[in-house]
């Protein structure tokens, strides 16, 4: 059988997006890892899957998988993407989508300039919901890594983050610590770690290693991330635009219980089949 798919991106976080509502496919984590291959398969960061909601609230679910084959909760530039596709797929005739994934629900609109904002839902700072091992919440823990003691900001944003400020995007932190922290113990289900450099109130840049996928061009939860633990510290106010390698998004949150907003751009690369 050929499963048709659509190759996205969102600031260069590329995606491979499959409508499971029309059609039918068995996932498996081999598969999935065959696809992401960029030498052998179609190759992407995550793999995106639309699904007819379990929920009679919701308009759709919708399913991430990471490149190395592990199923996860969140993906914000995924979200933006999977907005576009169900829009262009004619799924929907909605401009306010309801979607229900593993990490709570978000709504999607497409605004008139044609760029996507997602309500993300609240962040999460409890250790216990990231999960991070910890004796109590705090806005920063102090994590050895490799014989560096770094101070690190933990938050979900329905998929678990770590962030760390740091003066020099370019000087080899990103590529020696990320891969450490990502497995670091006391991550129980291992975790996405940002790397940020503070611009000025409003302008961060950040470069984000992420879990089961290494480090990517950009990661919509990931730019949450760093802005909400830039503005708990008091170094950040909202709108917060977070500047990425592939691009820049934009984050607000008004603080506390308060939805996370990103906005940015969703792209459509090429559609294409394979054989399943
Ligand atoms: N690229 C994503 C995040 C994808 C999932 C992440 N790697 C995880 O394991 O939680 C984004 O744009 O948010």
């Amino acid at each position: 059988m050929l499963l048709k798919f659509t190759k996205m991106h969102g600031l260069g976080n590329d995606f491979m997006v499959i409508d499971l509502v029309s059609q039918h496919a068995q996932l498996s984590p081999k598969l999935v890892r065959q696809w992401s291959d960029r030498h052998f398969g179609i190759g992407f960061d995550q793999l995106l899957v639309v699904e007819p909601p379990t929920d009679p609230e919701m308009d759709f679910r919708y399913r991430i998988f990471n490149a190395d084959g592990s199923e996860v909760e969140q993906c914000g530039n995924g979200a933006r993407c999977f907005a576009r596709f169900v829009i262009d797929k004619r799924l929907t005739q909605k401009q306010e989508i309801r979607v229900q994934t593993a990490g709570g629900p978000i709504v999607l609109k497409v605004r008139r300039d044609g760029q996507i904002s997602v309500d993300m839902g609240a962040p999460r700072f409890q250790p216990a919901d990231i999960p991070f091992q910890a004796e109590a919440e705090a806005i920063s823990y102090p994590l050895e890594v490799a014989g560096r003691q770094l101070e690190v900001m933990a938050v979900s944003m329905g998929n678990p983050h770590c962030v760390t400020l740091v003066d020099d995007l370019d000087n080899g932190l990103v590529e020696q610590l990320g891969p450490l922290l990502e497995q670091h113990p006391r991550f129980p289900k291992r975790v996405n770690a940002g790397f940020m450099q503070i611009i000025d109130a409003h302008t961060v840049a950040l470069r984000v290693h992420e879990r089961g996928a290494g480090e990517t061009l950009a990661c919509g939860t990931g730019a949450c991330a760093a802005a909400v633990a830039g503005i708990r510290l008091g170094r950040l106010q909202s709108p917060v635009h977070v500047r990425l390698p592939g691009g820049t998004l934009q984050i607000e949150w008004a603080g506390g219980n308060a939805p996370v907003f990103m906005t940015g751009p969703a792209t459509r690369v090429f559609e294409g089949q394979i054989r399943v």
